[in-house]
């Protein structure tokens, strides 16, 4: 590992005190999630040779940038049910599962017993445990040949990580339970699930898949918590069609213009009508914004844009390179530079982030305080690209009252989501602004004509942002409104942003419900 570490961090002064080291909170837990990942994104849009995941966890463990370290039954400060982790690694960062096995333990001090006790189990959702079922899962015990692949098949025994097992059941202690998700997009891992408290119910000897003895404990949920696998189980039916999508009242608002079909859903009263009337367009209408004419835009053969060694015009507008990795975007900033329509670079180009189709499966649902809202059916990362801002570009706002406007000329609150120059091993110096364009003045309206995007009710507490992103078209410079992922977004989790305030303060009364709401917006 000692040589996987980046040794050039001199001072760093975004050092956790030891007291929130040991215990955590929702703030804790959330800035160490977003710093990890911006970390784990730059290294990987700068191409580090030791790989991304592990010198970021290398760096986060010297620097002592984790917490609820504290080892401890039941749930963790700052951690709710539902929350996903696209890396194992992230899992320990915040206190969850910190064993780089499927079984963490505790020693209870004092007890005058010398067992250790599981705390929380990650099945992997394959092998043989059994994992249908939301309410309950068949853990399968360690040895033998079933999790560590001896050459040898054997029986199980009663030793290393079944003895904390049996000793949980013995207690009918609190455990953690996460589930770890195979996902059709992501081929290289998983996303792991966290699913709640579960206690271990009875335990019992079968013979394996080999003829030999395994063990199998039955974990069974705690009644009273939100649903979290349930619900990835439900999606994955809707999904394949085996079972209707409950309060569905429209199968595709978009008509068929997004690759992917759009529902409408409403499970809180009687409506059946769906939102009111309008055009459903992809992409924003007449984004001229200046006419300059480019000089300089790509002339890269195909697929090379991409390519580090590469000197893409277009890419190199960015400060750190390519602004886009792995479908996530880097670093926000003052404006994002894409390829454009004139560029020499194919449709599949990867600096044409927001050119693409959606991604994710989206409903407009239903919500109890707030009209129509937009979520997801597919879990999102951080970073990645959610939808653009679709609509009417207009000069000045109309006399008629307009509820779909975007206008960069509000007042945003101010939030931290960049990497940090020391965690990656480069000069302070190389802070990557987070200020958008300063002169950037752009005026939308979604009212007769918009995308998903306009069913984005605005939180004081959001998970998603918009960023401005320019490209070229015709020679002549667009800009545009492309929507990010702030976190990772369990499915089914609304998505919101910051619709700001206008200068002074804000005229709408808030319904966002979140903890830090200010009361006001728009
Ligand atoms: C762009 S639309 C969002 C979609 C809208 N909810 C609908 O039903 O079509 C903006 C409007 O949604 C409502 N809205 C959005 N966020 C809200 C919030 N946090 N509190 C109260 N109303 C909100 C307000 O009526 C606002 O003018």
């Amino acid at each position: 590992m000692s040589g996987r570490r980046n040794e050039s961090i001199p001072y760093f002064l975004g050092g956790i005190s030891e007291k929130d080291q040991e215990t955590g909170n929702h703030a804790l837990v959330t800035s160490l999630m977003t710093r990890f990942d911006a970390t784990r994104r730059r290294l990987s849009q700068s191409g580090n040779v030791h790989g991304e995941v592990a010198t970021a966890i290398s760096n986060f463990k010297r620097l002592k940038l984790c917490t609820n370290t504290r080892k401890r039954f039941g749930s963790v400060p700052g951690v709710d049910v539902g929350d996903i982790f696209f890396i194992w690694g992230e899992m320990g960062l915040v206190g969850l599962h910190s064993a780089p096995v499927g079984v963490e333990l505790i020693g209870v001090e004092g007890s005058g017993e010398n067992t250790p006790i599981a705390v929380s189990v990650v099945s992997s959702g394959e092998n043989a445990d059994k994992t249908d079922d939301p309410d309950s899962l068949i853990f399968t015990g360690f040895g033998g040949t079933t999790k560590f692949h001896d050459h040898q098949p054997s029986d199980q025994k009663l030793e290393g990580l079944n003895i904390p097992l049996e000793a949980a059941l013995r207690k009918r202690s609190a455990v953690r339970v996460i589930r770890g998700m195979k996902v059709e997009k992501r081929t290289n891992g998983k996303i792991y699930v966290y699913d709640g408290i579960y206690i271990i119910t009875s335990m019992w000897e079968e013979k394996g898949q080999n003829g030999f003895k395994v063990f199998k404990f039955k974990l069974v949920r705690q009644p009273h918590q939100k649903h979290a696998f349930g619900i990835w189980k439900s999606v994955q039916q809707w999904k394949n069609g085996l079972t209707t999508r409950p309060g569905l009242i429209l199968e595709d608002l978009s008509n068929g213009a997004e690759n992917l079909k759009v529902s409408v859903v409403n499970e809180v009263d009687e409506e059946k009508n769906g939102p009111a009337l309008f055009t459903y367009v992809t992409s924003l209408k007449h984004a001229v914004i200046n006419i300059q004419p480019l000089v300089d835009r790509c002339t890269c053969p195909q697929g090379s844009c991409a390519s580090r060694s590469g000197n893409c015009a277009c890419v190199q507008r960015n400060v750190g390179g390519l602004p886009c990795v792995e479908n996530a975007l880097v670093t926000r900033g003052p404006m994002v530079f894409e390829c454009g329509g004139s560029c020499a670079c194919s449709d599949k180009c990867k600096n044409k982030m927001i050119q693409t189709e959606l991604n994710f499966s989206f409903e407009v649902f239903k919500t109890m305080h707030c009209g129509w809202g937009l979520r997801s059916w597919d879990p999102i990362r951080a970073g990645s690209f959610i939808c653009e801002f679709a609509g009417d570009k207009i000069i000045e706002k109309g006399e008629e009252e307009d509820d779909y406007i975007f206008d960069t000329s509000m007042v945003y609150n101010s939030f931290k989501w960049n990497y940090e120059p020391e965690l990656v091993g480069e000069d302070a110096s190389n802070k990557v602004s987070e200020a958008i364009r300063v002169n950037l003045s752009l005026l939308i309206s979604a009212k007769k004509s918009g995308n998903v995007a306009r069913f984005m009710n605005h939180s004081c507490s959001p998970n998603v942002f918009w960023q401005p992103i320019a490209r070229e078209q015709n020679g002549l410079w667009c800009i545009y409104i492309g929507f990010f992922a702030m976190k990772h977004i369990p499915p089914l989790t609304e998505l919101t942003y910051d619709y700001g305030a206008s200068p002074g303060v804000g005229k709408k009364i808030c319904l966002c419900r979140s903890k830090t709401c200010c009361g006001l917006f728009g």
